[in-house]
């Protein structure tokens, strides 16, 4: 009916008023967050760089408008005037101007400029009561030119199509070269359903020219309409037709050959393509025989316009719709991940800042304690060193001469004084160069056991710390421990470097040890001549005491060594001081954002994604209530996003708090890969006529299973299946585990059955990834760890869960343990779990079952087992169940149990290939 036109134009603005609501929430949520929050430049440049919120707002802002172009006058004539079932336009024209059709109580024309402006000027409908706009009323001047803006014709008629705020616009007729401006003048700021009516069999080469512009300027799926030549309407209202005119008139409207020829040349000209026939039809979801339809285009007939038409617009809306919705989705899922991850940086560098300190301290003192060391033990070997150098030389002066004075035997001073200067800094050379040869193996090695790392930790600590600019950092002292002492240039990397400038910097400070007799340089000598040279060395050398100089060394070494570390410790305090005010301030934040920014995107995330779903597959159908949680009705539905069998959660959330909670939970299970053992959520729709639209309920879209494992348990499952069913469940958690969450609500409800027995988990209600866990007591009473009650906990409860899980699945039924049913409440029951009481071991129980039982429910959250250590051992008990005589089991589990054995074999080698 083409009076749903007006229904599809109102669902658009309902549902672009949400977008807009959704839009305007996130402004918000981001200008509260970058005034809140220090997230490091990279996010807050996000934050700041509105770019794709004002995309979406400029597409928001458009106004759906049906735009009517054709061949020509004549085929934009018969198509409106079968819109408005009467003949509004004049069938023969050519150079119309711009008309546009909107609601009014009665009917009315008027010529205008634009919008703002009617024109005064006296029009020909004025003058008499008319049904066609009057050809002289419509029709271009001689001197008017579209492109010049002439004005154009606004016609406001009371017809339903026109009902919401629907407008249909004909652009005036124009040379195709002219259309960009004209079209950028008249078409601004709309969304145009663009419609080219046809009236001929085929399209002119010019009909061709002006599509290819269209196609240019709009970029958007086109409706070819096939337009009747003889006017349906007219004729409908001139009764006075013939019999055989009438005839001809229904000839025409069933004229399947002149279809089939805009068809193919439409096909020949890539406007349609026949490929993607069945595929548009699949999601129009109402295959007719007019309706052809391209990868964005589509061809219809006029009669059946009513139903094709309105199929075309609601498409065109969806399409548009979810572009729009799928843009703000990945928005709120992109800041999401953002504070997520931003959550666990700053829980991580919670946890290790007092570490790393704590690490520094520690290598730092053992640095300390090496090189006092070195000082004190390489004294004595200094002195030897010394000793024997100092002797080496003198027993070959001459040698030493050779070697180290640049210009020889004939060089010739030009005083004593700088003859002997020289001489001594030859001496030095040697004794330095022994000296420091030793210590450098010595600090060298401590260089690589300690500073590395050392070095690093501190240097990320002080990444972090904002305030040292100015003062000491603990890095540099660190760098003076050793430098100071041994004037060692710790800052090259290299260790040949090192050395090197170790012997230079050795060689000047020694320059300040050696005690030389001032009398030498003032002795008179004026031969400065090899004799007198060899003289001077070996004047020189006795005069030196070698340990007197390792002392000096020695002391000098430790005064340093014990100054750079006072000063490490007092800089590594101030940094410890700093960053424990910053880490508050981080924790602060951590909060903020788990508490209220990531719930709040989660929310959004949550609302447009349930938006995008909804566009893209429509409220789900529900058939029948399969059970009740404490937070929700699950129901079966049909088909829905192809999941089948398909059923759905529906959720109310009564605050904002249970709001966020949901929100956040759906995050993390849609976001998570598919897995076997996990049931994947399919999707959500927000329902917001639940309640009478006081109270939107969730709906949380999953495949069905059959059963859950509290009813397969009451229902009774052999040995084996229950053995399978326990180490699906281990892989479902250890999926979980792998992905970072942590379910915190395993037990027997939450594991749900299909028809072959094989678990998965369901139920991420309290599903959350360890870093944004804030110590909140969730789960169910029975199945809940003693730590989680101190709301400090991991994912080691999960571990715990499972061990009561498989002692029901042990058990092969659902009765609390007595152990526990003699407790009156939740209370009582947990405070005995506190003190150690748990599930009593039953007769038939597999001994090493009850072991893995008692070690995955050990009080002691670090004594529990791995998962990954639990899996094979429940394997290897499967396999010998499988393998096992059958007359062990029931007359009732035989069939089921042999045919497992075959059936099971697989899937099972299939695991320890995995
Ligand atoms: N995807 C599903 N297919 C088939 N049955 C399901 C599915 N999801 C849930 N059920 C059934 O619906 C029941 C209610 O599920 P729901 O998750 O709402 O509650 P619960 O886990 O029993 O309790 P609570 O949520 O309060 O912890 C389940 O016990 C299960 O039997």
């Amino acid at each position: 009916m083409l009076t749903d036109i007006p229904k599809e134009f109102r669902k658009y603005s309902r549902n672009c008023l949400s977008l807009r609501r959704i839009l305007k929430e996130t402004r918000n949520a981001l200008a509260d967050i970058s005034s809140n929050l220090q997230l490091g430049d990279e996010l807050n440049n996000d934050l700041l760089n509105p770019d794709m919120l004002d995309k979406i707002e400029r597409k928001l802002e458009r106004k759906p408008t049906l735009l009517v172009f054709g061949q020509d006058c004549h085929a934009k004539a018969l198509f409106v005037n079968n819109i408005f079932e009467q003949t509004i336009l004049p069938l023969y024209g050519k150079r119309w101007r711009y008309v546009s059709f909107l609601y009014g109580s009665k009917k009315n024309i008027r010529l205008t400029l634009g919008n703002e402006y009617e024109i005064l000027e006296k029009l020909k409908a004025h003058d008499h009561q008319w049904i066609s706009i009057p050809e002289e009323d419509i029709q271009l001047d001689d001197q008017e030119s579209p492109a010049q803006h002439c004005p154009s014709l606004e016609v406001e008629l009371s017809h339903p199509v026109l009902k919401d705020n629907v407008v249909v616009m004909v652009p005036p007729d124009c040379l195709p070269e002219q259309y960009a401006d004209i079209l950028n003048h008249y078409t601004k700021n709309i969304l145009p359903v663009i419609i080219y009516a046809v009236s001929d069999d085929v399209l002119s080469d010019s009909n061709i020219r002006e599509i290819k512009k269209l196609k240019d300027i709009f970029k958007l799926p086109f409706l070819f309409v096939s337009v009747s030549n003889i006017e349906k309407n007219s004729v409908i209202s001139t009764e006075s037709l013939t019999e055989s005119e009438q005839h001809l008139i229904e000839s025409d409207h069933i004229s399947i050959t002149k279809l089939q020829n805009l068809r193919d040349q439409l096909l020949r000209l890539g406007y349609l393509n026949e490929s993607e026939k069945t595929k548009t039809e699949q999601v129009m979801q109402k295959p007719s025989f007019c309706l052809e339809c391209s990868l964005d285009n589509t061809l219809i007939c006029d009669t059946r316009i009513s139903e094709d038409f309105v199929l075309f617009i609601r498409e065109l809306f969806k399409s548009s719709l979810l572009k729009m919705a799928a843009l703000l989705s990945e928005v709120h899922t992109k800041y999401l991940r953002k504070f997520i991850l931003c959550a666990f940086d700053m829980a991580r560098e919670i946890q290790i800042t007092p570490k790393r300190i704590l690490y520094s301290q520690e290598i730092e003192l053992k640095l300390f304690k090496a090189l006092m060391k070195i000082a004190c033990d390489q004294q004595e070997e200094i002195t030897k060193i010394i000793q024997k150098t100092l002797q080496d030389m003198k027993s070959n002066v001459a040698e030493v001469l050779e070697d180290g004075l640049q210009t020889g035997e004939n060089r010739a001073f030009q005083t004593p004084k700088l003859a002997t200067m020289e001489i001594q800094q030859l001496v030095r050379r040697r004794l330095s160069s022994s000296v420091s040869n030793e210590i450098v193996r010595s600090v060298g090695c401590l260089q690589e056991s300690f500073t590395g790392t050392l070095q690093r930790c501190l240097e990320s600590l002080e990444k972090h710390c904002h305030e040292l600019e100015g003062s000491l950092s603990a890095s540099d002292a660190v760098k003076q421990i050793i430098s100071a002492a041994y004037n060692i240039d710790l800052q090259s990397s290299t260790s040949f470097s090192v050395i090197q400038t170790f012997v230079d910097r050795l060689r000047m400070a020694l320059s300040n040890f050696v005690p030389w007799h001032n009398t030498w340089l003032s002795s008179g000598q004026d031969h400065c001549n090899l004799h007198w040279q060899l003289q001077i060395v070996t004047n020189m050398i006795d005069s030196l005491s070698a340990s007197k100089l390792a002392k000096t060394i020695s002391l000098q070494f430790q005064e340093s060594v014990k100054s750079s570390h006072e000063a490490f410790q007092s800089a590594i305090r101030s940094l410890e001081n700093q960053l424990s005010g910053q880490l508050e301030q981080t924790e602060e934040q951590r909060i903020a954002i788990r508490k209220k920014h990531a719930p709040r995107f989660a929310r959004l995330a949550l609302e447009s994604t349930s938006l995008c779903d909804f566009l893209r597959w429509g409220m789900p159908k529900q058939l029948r209530e399969i059970g009740r949680g404490q937070y929700g009705v699950v129901s079966s539905c049909q088909p829905w996003a192809g999941v089948d069998p398909c059923a759905f959660k529906s959720v109310v959330p009564p605050d904002d708090r249970h709001w966020n909670d949901l929100a956040m939970e759906f995050y993390y299970t849609r976001s998570l890969p598919e897995h076997p053992r996990i049931v994947k959520l399919k999707g959500s729709v927000i329902d917001f006529t639940y309640g009478g639209g006081s109270s939107p309920a969730v709906l949380l879209m999953m495949e069905r299973l059959t059963r859950d494992l509290y009813c397969g348990l009451n229902q009774g499952l052999s040995w084996p299946v229950r053995l399978r069913v326990s180490i699906d469940v281990i892989k479902g958690i250890r999926y979980l585990h792998s992905q970072g969450l942590v379910h915190r609500d395993i037990k027997l409800k939450n594991v749900l059955l299909d028809k072959d027995d094989r678990a998965k988990l369901t139920d991420f209600g309290f599903c959350i990834p360890e870093a944004m866990m804030s110590g909140s007591v969730v789960g169910t009473p029975v199945h809940m760890a003693p730590e989680l009650l101190s709301g400090r906990y991991d994912s080691s409860v999960d571990v715990y869960a499972f061990g009561i899980l498989f002692w029901y699945i042990c058990a092969g039924q659902v009765s609390l343990p007595n152990q526990f049913n003699q407790f009156h409440n939740k209370e009582q029951l947990w405070n005995n779990v506190r003190k150690g009481i748990r599930p009593e071991c039953l007769k038939d129980f597999n001994q090493r079952c009850w072991n893995l039982m008692e070690q995955c429910w050990a009080a002691e959250p670090s004594e529990r087992p791995l998962l990954g250590s639990v899996q094979p051992q429940l394997e290897a008990i499967y396999r010998e169940a499988l393998e096992g005589p059958i007359d062990d089991l029931s007359v009732a589990d035989h069939t089921t149990e042999i045919f497992a054995r075959f059936q099971n074999m697989d899937s099972f080698s299939s695991t320890f290939i995995n």
